[in-house]
């Protein structure tokens, strides 16, 4: 089975290393193409990859094309990869924030088979937290192969297409505010004496635990939070100075921006 990528940017590469490094495909079974040669032909070759010379050969040459180009972009692609796509045979797989099953199908046809996806970055390691919905031509043995290509590369949830932007941001944004909230850790640590990479090293392992804590615990978050916070110690007092900073309120604010923004780009 062959799969084709449509852009290589930072997240087509972070499918494209997940991939590999799970043995999900050959390299030789992976095609690329973007919009700049001297952005998708080097980085072919440094991964033995094929280079394919247009959109339309991506599709023409694969089982499974992934669209991994901006929201702005996208229409126009679809546009231009339309004739390729219209047999019906190659399954096309959306990353694109905000693009809808029925936006796609209207630039592509009706037969086309599409699952509408949205990854986030952690894909890369294997770790990553996708949410999928597919459309009625998508089933049987095309919806299982579109399907492993991100249960391959983590953990993937079937989601109502009106759920998709508040996903986009809890999700797909995430990584870049978990690493905000560990950063501030670390400069923390920092100010403390440890060196940045003892620091770093520290609050990422710490977070980590955590994260695996509550995905393993039946507890909620606010019962292993009072379990960590002993009676007249230090953690409470840390937590009682963060809330007055508006912690909380920061968060909700950053994820209704976000939300705010998906919507605002999305059709
Ligand atoms: N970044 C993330 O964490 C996530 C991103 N997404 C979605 O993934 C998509 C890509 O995002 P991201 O990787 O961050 O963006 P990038 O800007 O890093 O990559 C965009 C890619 O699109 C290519 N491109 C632009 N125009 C064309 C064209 N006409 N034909 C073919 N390729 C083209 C670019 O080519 P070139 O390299 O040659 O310039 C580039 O490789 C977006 O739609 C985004 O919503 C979804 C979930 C998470
Ligand atoms: O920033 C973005 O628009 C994309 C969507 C989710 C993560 N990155």
């Amino acid at each position: 089975m062959n799969i084709g990528f449509i852009g290589v940017g930072g997240m087509a590469q972070a499918i494209i290393g997940g991939l590999l490094q799970a043995k999900a495909f050959l390299p030789e079974d992976i095609i690329v193409h973007s919009h700049r040669q001297e952005s998708y032909e080097p980085y072919a070759t440094q991964h033995h990859l094929m280079a394919a010379p247009t959109n339309a050969a991506v599709v023409t040459e694969s089982d499974l094309v992934v669209l991994a180009v901006t929201p702005n972009v996208a229409p126009a692609v679809l546009t231009e990869i339309k004739d390729q796509l219209a047999d019906g045979q190659t399954t096309l797989i959306s990353i694109v924030a905000g693009l809808s099953l029925d936006a796609m199908a209207q630039l592509v046809g009706p037969n086309v088979p599409i699952l509408r996806t949205l990854p986030n970055v952690n894909v890369e390691i294997g770790a990553g937290m996708t949410a999928v919905a597919a459309n009625a031509q998508l089933t049987g043995g095309k919806l299982t192969s579109a399907l492993g290509v991100f249960g391959a590369i983590g953990t993937t949830t079937e989601l109502a297409e009106d759920q998709f932007g508040v996903f986009s941001a809890l999700a797909g944004s995430s990584p870049a505010y978990v690493d905000l909230f560990i950063d501030s850790l670390s400069r923390a640590g920092v100010k403390y004496g440890l060196t940045k990479q003892q620091a770093t090293q520290i609050a990422a392992q710490a977070t980590l635990g955590s994260a695996k804590m509550i995905l393993k615990s039946d507890k909620i978050p606010f019962a292993l939070i009072d379990q960590v916070a002993s009676p007249g110690g230090s953690t409470v007092a840390g937590l009682l100075a963060m809330e007055e900073a508006g912690l909380m309120t920061a968060v909700v604010k950053g994820i209704d921006a976000t939300v705010a923004k998906d919507n605002a780009n999305s059709h």
